[in-house]
């Protein structure tokens, strides 16, 4: 999979060239190239903001570097989208097997390729999402700053790409970037090979959408505390049906919205379209 990611700030995004990711770049199974907004502008000062039609507080993103920079993302995708789109599981689009669309169709049958806008007004991002996202060839994110971008990039991309507003969660950031720090390790950790131990993935797509059991390693006794009884049995039934206890009392303590639709939807792997 190939991921760029567009920001004014390249050097908030050095973390993803490290430990795991940056491990699955060195094997060649990701690559993530990183483009600085300011190079696609054309004054002295690298000017991306200015003041808001219709007044208000702070300023917004001018929208030509932006188009300028995702035209260039456009074409250093461009291989690994052609190749993509021959890739397993590409139905044409528009078919019942895509479950795409066809507003994400381009001219000659080609899908456009993913553009993850991160935004306080975006769909909330889940599991299920990363799921999702873990399934293109491409992914470009558009890393927003100040009030947000011009709305009309959106319309503009909108003919290039199949944008995606998605909002980290209701909580108010300075702007995208941690928010693709958090998506680009969620979809990127689910890329065939990343993870070392594909097992603990299944676990996860089998969590049908409760929350994690409690874990535990040696010492058994700490400080007084120590590692609940069954999980030193052996009795690897007893042990599965304590795990399902515990995540079933997690869920109910914490997050009971869960248990309404306790299905794959928010954490597990999405069910593919019939
Ligand atoms: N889940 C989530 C995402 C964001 C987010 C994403 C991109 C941007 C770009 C600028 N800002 C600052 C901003 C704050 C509030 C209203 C408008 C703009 C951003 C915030 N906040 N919370």
């Amino acid at each position: 999979m190939r991921i760029d990611v567009v920001s004014i700030f390249p050097d908030y995004l050095a973390p993803l060239k490290l430990s795991l990711l940056g491990r699955a770049q060195e094997d060649g199974l990701l690559s993530i190239a990183i483009h600085d907004l300011r190079d696609f502008t054309s004054d002295r000062h690298r000017t991306v903001d200015d003041t808001p039609y219709g007044g208000g507080a702070g300023m917004v993103m001018k929208p030509e570097p932006w188009a300028l920079a995702l035209e260039r993302v456009l074409e250093e995708q461009r291989p690994a989208q052609d190749a993509g789109t021959d890739g397993p599981g590409e139905a044409a689009p528009g078919t019942a097997a895509s479950g795409a669309d066809d507003a994400a169709a381009q001219p000659g049958g080609r899908r456009r390729p993913v553009l993850v806008v991160p935004s306080p007004a975006g769909e909330v991002f889940t599991q299920r999402m990363a799921y999702e996202l873990a399934e293109e060839p491409t992914l470009a994110f558009a890393c927003g700053r100040y009030e947000g971008i011009d709305e009309r990039v959106l319309d503009w991309a909108r003919e290039h790409f199949e944008v995606r507003p998605v909002s980290l969660g209701d909580y108010v950031l300075n702007g995208g970037e941690v928010a693709v720090m958090a998506m680009v390790e969620a979809v990127g950790r689910l890329v065939p090979g990343v993870v070392g131990n594909p097992e603990s993935l299944i676990e996860e797509s089998h969590s049908d959408g409760l929350l994690e059991y409690p874990v535990y390693t040696k010492p058994s006794s700490w400080r007084g505390h120590d590692v609940p009884e069954v999980l030193l049995s052996g009795n690897h039934g007893r042990i599965s049906q304590w795990r399902l206890e515990q995540q079933l009392r997690r869920t109910a303590a914490r997050r009971p919205e869960l248990l309404e639709g306790a299905d794959a939807a928010a954490f597990g792997k999405p069910e593919r379209a019939v």
